[in-house]
């Protein structure tokens, strides 16, 4: 028997383009299985003219999915890993983690501009970027922007800002790699949990031949890390601390920046550990950068923040 496949994804041009890039996956399997994607728009997509924070958190970019799933309107989700609440519905289990696309930051300077101009306008809604970016550039000042990548590369132009950063991910998986004005290293810039890598969300109980084609342990290992550091952080979705695991052989790196929405402190440190022990090094590092009072920075968060 033929058998079918319908995966559920958002409209935008990305999450489509994501949702491809995993139909291609399963074709690569077995080419006799059809894929076919079916797309909806959610919450997240639908306001645009609010702060995600207002409406309810980054969670509203996967609701809609969720119904559909448990519907059985759509077999599986795709999503970026980075969109995906840190909890997610055990009626709905993250079935593979994909191979990690390039992980960085970056930034895209208005039309015009070779470099970043001392007290630049940086259009930005994430709380994680800005306080990375200040510390980098200490003159720019932030303005909140959302939409998709094209919108914000009209708002770019349009709306007065200098530059703004992106995911590298989402615009080479694009093909829009010539508009990057510069890279952020790991280092530099820690990326969000899971930035970089596609999930797949199934039903519990359910599974699929060509799921674990599509899972890749370095990609779940760096996952796992990220996503215990960020849990055992607490802060939810829209605080600042952000995580990042690199995997070689079988170990596993994971450098972590921890903010104390209290004090406005943040603290970074790094981790090795065996990738068996993937999540407990992400808690490990979180711990302990909780704890460590010494270590960290002071963010500026009236000068800083949106
Ligand atoms: N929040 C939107 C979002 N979710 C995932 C990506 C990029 C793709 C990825 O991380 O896999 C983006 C755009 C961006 O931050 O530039």
């Amino acid at each position: 028997m033929r058998s079918f496949v319908r995966i559920g994804s958002r409209e935008s041009i990305l999450a489509v383009r994501q949702a491809e890039i995993i139909r291609e996956r399963i074709l690569a399997y077995d080419p006799e299985i059809s894929v076919e994607i079916v797309t909806m728009k959610t919450t997240g997509d639908k306001i645009m003219d609010k702060s995600l924070e207002k409406i309810g958190g980054k969670g509203l970019f996967v609701k809609e999915l969720d119904r559909a799933l448990l519907d059985g309107r759509i077999d599986i989700a795709v999503h970026s890993l980075k969109d995906v609440p840190m909890e997610v519905n055990p009626d709905l289990p993250l079935l593979a983690y994909s191979r990690r696309e390039d992980p960085r930051d970056v930034l895209i300077l208005r039309r015009g501009l070779e470099k970043l101009p001392e007290n630049a306008v940086v259009g930005t809604s994430s709380r994680r970027r800005a306080l990375q970016m200040s510390k980098l550039f200490p003159g720019c000042t932030f303005r909140g922007i959302r939409g998709n990548v094209h919108t914000r590369m009209r708002k770019l132009e349009e709306e007065g800002y200098d530059a703004t950063l992106l995911a590298a991910a989402g615009l080479k998986r694009l093909g829009m790699e010539h508009v990057i004005g510069r890279y952020f290293s790991t280092e530099e810039m820690i990326p969000a949990a899971g930035q970089g890598i596609l999930a797949v969300q199934g039903r519990r109980g359910e599974t699929f031949g060509w799921i674990p084609a599509l899972d890749d342990p370095a990609g779940r290992a760096a996952a796992c890390a990220e996503r215990q550091f960020i849990r055992t952080c607490g802060g939810g979705c829209t605080s600042p601390s952000a995580a990042y695991a690199e995997v070689s052989g079988g170990e596993l790196r994971i450098r972590g920046l921890y903010y104390d929405e209290n004090s406005g402190e943040y603290r970074e440190g790094e981790l090795c550990a065996d990738i068996s022990r993937a999540e407990q090094a992400g808690e490990e590092l979180a711990r302990r950068l909780m704890e460590d009072q010494a270590a960290g920075g002071k963010y500026d968060r009236e000068r800083a923040e949106m």
